[in-house]
């Protein structure tokens, strides 16, 4: 009997790990490049998938910006197809007219394809091969644009993606395991030229600077960046737990009788953030620890309307500043065209300014 390659196991048990216990009957969908990361993931998944009673299906995504990516869609469709994946399809993508660089256009359409895709196969979720290199590269990436604990959190192994849970099984598995499981299974991933182009900053990330790192304080400083995103990431949900409560709606028994609800004891009640009629309490502001009141200006900004994408932390902290640092100052403006104002101690929002 011929030994099971380690890194074959190791891609095997990351993938049955995250499928167990997956609720709902539809299949799984990988999304695949046809790249070493996310072939060695189908490869498992193929493997894994059937032995726990679910399907799997593949899609591939062929976003035509480079000469014969037609080819190597089909090609890779061809192979799942022969591997048992049901569906087995290449789609194809139009990246003109997006928003963004041509990089962040391409993985919009991707994305948008991919949940489209796993929403007309009524799939339990959405694989992707981002491996544990992917996350350190991600977490450098923050360090350096100064990003913030949502950031150096990196990639979760789960998140919701328009509905579609989106499951990341090889995060704790190395691009080098991806590439001897593929050699083992006797598969010739596709070399995409985008990952060695150094125009990208992640490239160069790839290329330069995790090498120089791992020569100058050793191998481990790969787990060691994964381990500090995982380790963010836990303290990050805590207070974003925190925040969503101080946000919730005002308690009605507090509404109806704040002593009663306070056990009758007549004991201070917490500060309501959010006050009957709109808008939130600069006083209730006032008493959240600092962490956990940015969060709270950060989701009300977007409830108001202000898109994630642009709003900025410079953003947050002219709010924070009418809470904590209040000068008389005038309305801070925020992305679509909101404005915030403090009058007589509460937040209030005005629409977008005709
Ligand atoms: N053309 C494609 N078709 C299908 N899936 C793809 C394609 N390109 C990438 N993917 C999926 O996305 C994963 C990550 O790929 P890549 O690192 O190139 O994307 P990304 O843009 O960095 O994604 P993210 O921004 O989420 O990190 C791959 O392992 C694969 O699962």
């Amino acid at each position: 009997m011929v030994a099971l390659a380690p890194s074959v196991a190791a891609a095997r048990l990351a993938v049955r790990r995250a499928l167990t216990g997956l609720a709902g009957d539809g299949p799984v969908l990988v999304a695949c490049s046809g790249g070493a990361d996310s072939l060695a993931l189908a490869a498992a998944t193929a493997f894994v998938a059937p032995r726990l009673g679910r399907r799997a299906g593949l899609v591939t995504v062929d976003h035509a910006l480079q000469a014969g990516s037609d080819q190597r869609a089909a090609a890779v469709a061809a192979w799942a197809a022969s591997a048992g994946f049901t569906p087995a399809e290449a789609v194809r993508v139009d990246v003109a007219g997006r928003p963004g660089g041509p990089e962040a256009a391409a993985r919009q359409a991707r994305y948008q394809a991919l949940v489209e895709a796993a929403r007309r196969h009524g799939a339990v979720a959405l694989l992707t091969g981002h491996t544990r290199d992917d996350q350190a590269e991600t977490v450098l990436l923050a360090l350096a644009r100064g990003a913030g604990p949502r950031g150096l959190a990196g990639m979760p192994p789960r998140r919701d993606l328009s509905g579609v849970p989106l499951l990341r099984p090889l995060l704790d598995v190395t691009r080098e395991q991806t590439r001897k499981a593929c050699a083992a299974l006797g598969l010739s991933p596709w070399e995409d030229p985008h990952n060695t182009d150094p125009s990208y900053a992640r490239s160069r990330v790839r290329a330069d600077v995790l090498p120089a790192l791992v020569r100058a304080l050793g191998p481990a400083v790969l787990d060691n960046l994964a381990r500090t995103a995982r380790l963010v990431a836990a303290d990050t949900a805590a207070l974003d737990a925190l925040a969503a409560a101080a946000l919730a709606p005002p308690d009605p028994a507090v509404l109806a009788d704040p002593a009663a609800a306070a056990g009758g004891a007549g004991g201070p009640t917490p500060a309501e953030v959010r006050v009957p009629g709109g808008g939130l309490s600069v006083e209730a502001l006032a008493g959240l620890a600092p962490a956990v009141r940015t969060r709270v200006l950060h989701a009300w900004a977007r409830e108001l309307g202000a898109a994630p994408a642009a709003l900025s932390h410079r953003h947050v902290a002219a709010l924070d500043a009418l809470v904590t640092d209040w000068r008389g100052q005038g309305a801070t403006h925020l992305p679509g065209g909101i404005r915030v104002v403090r009058r007589a101690g509460r937040l209030n929002a005005a629409g977008p300014i005709a």
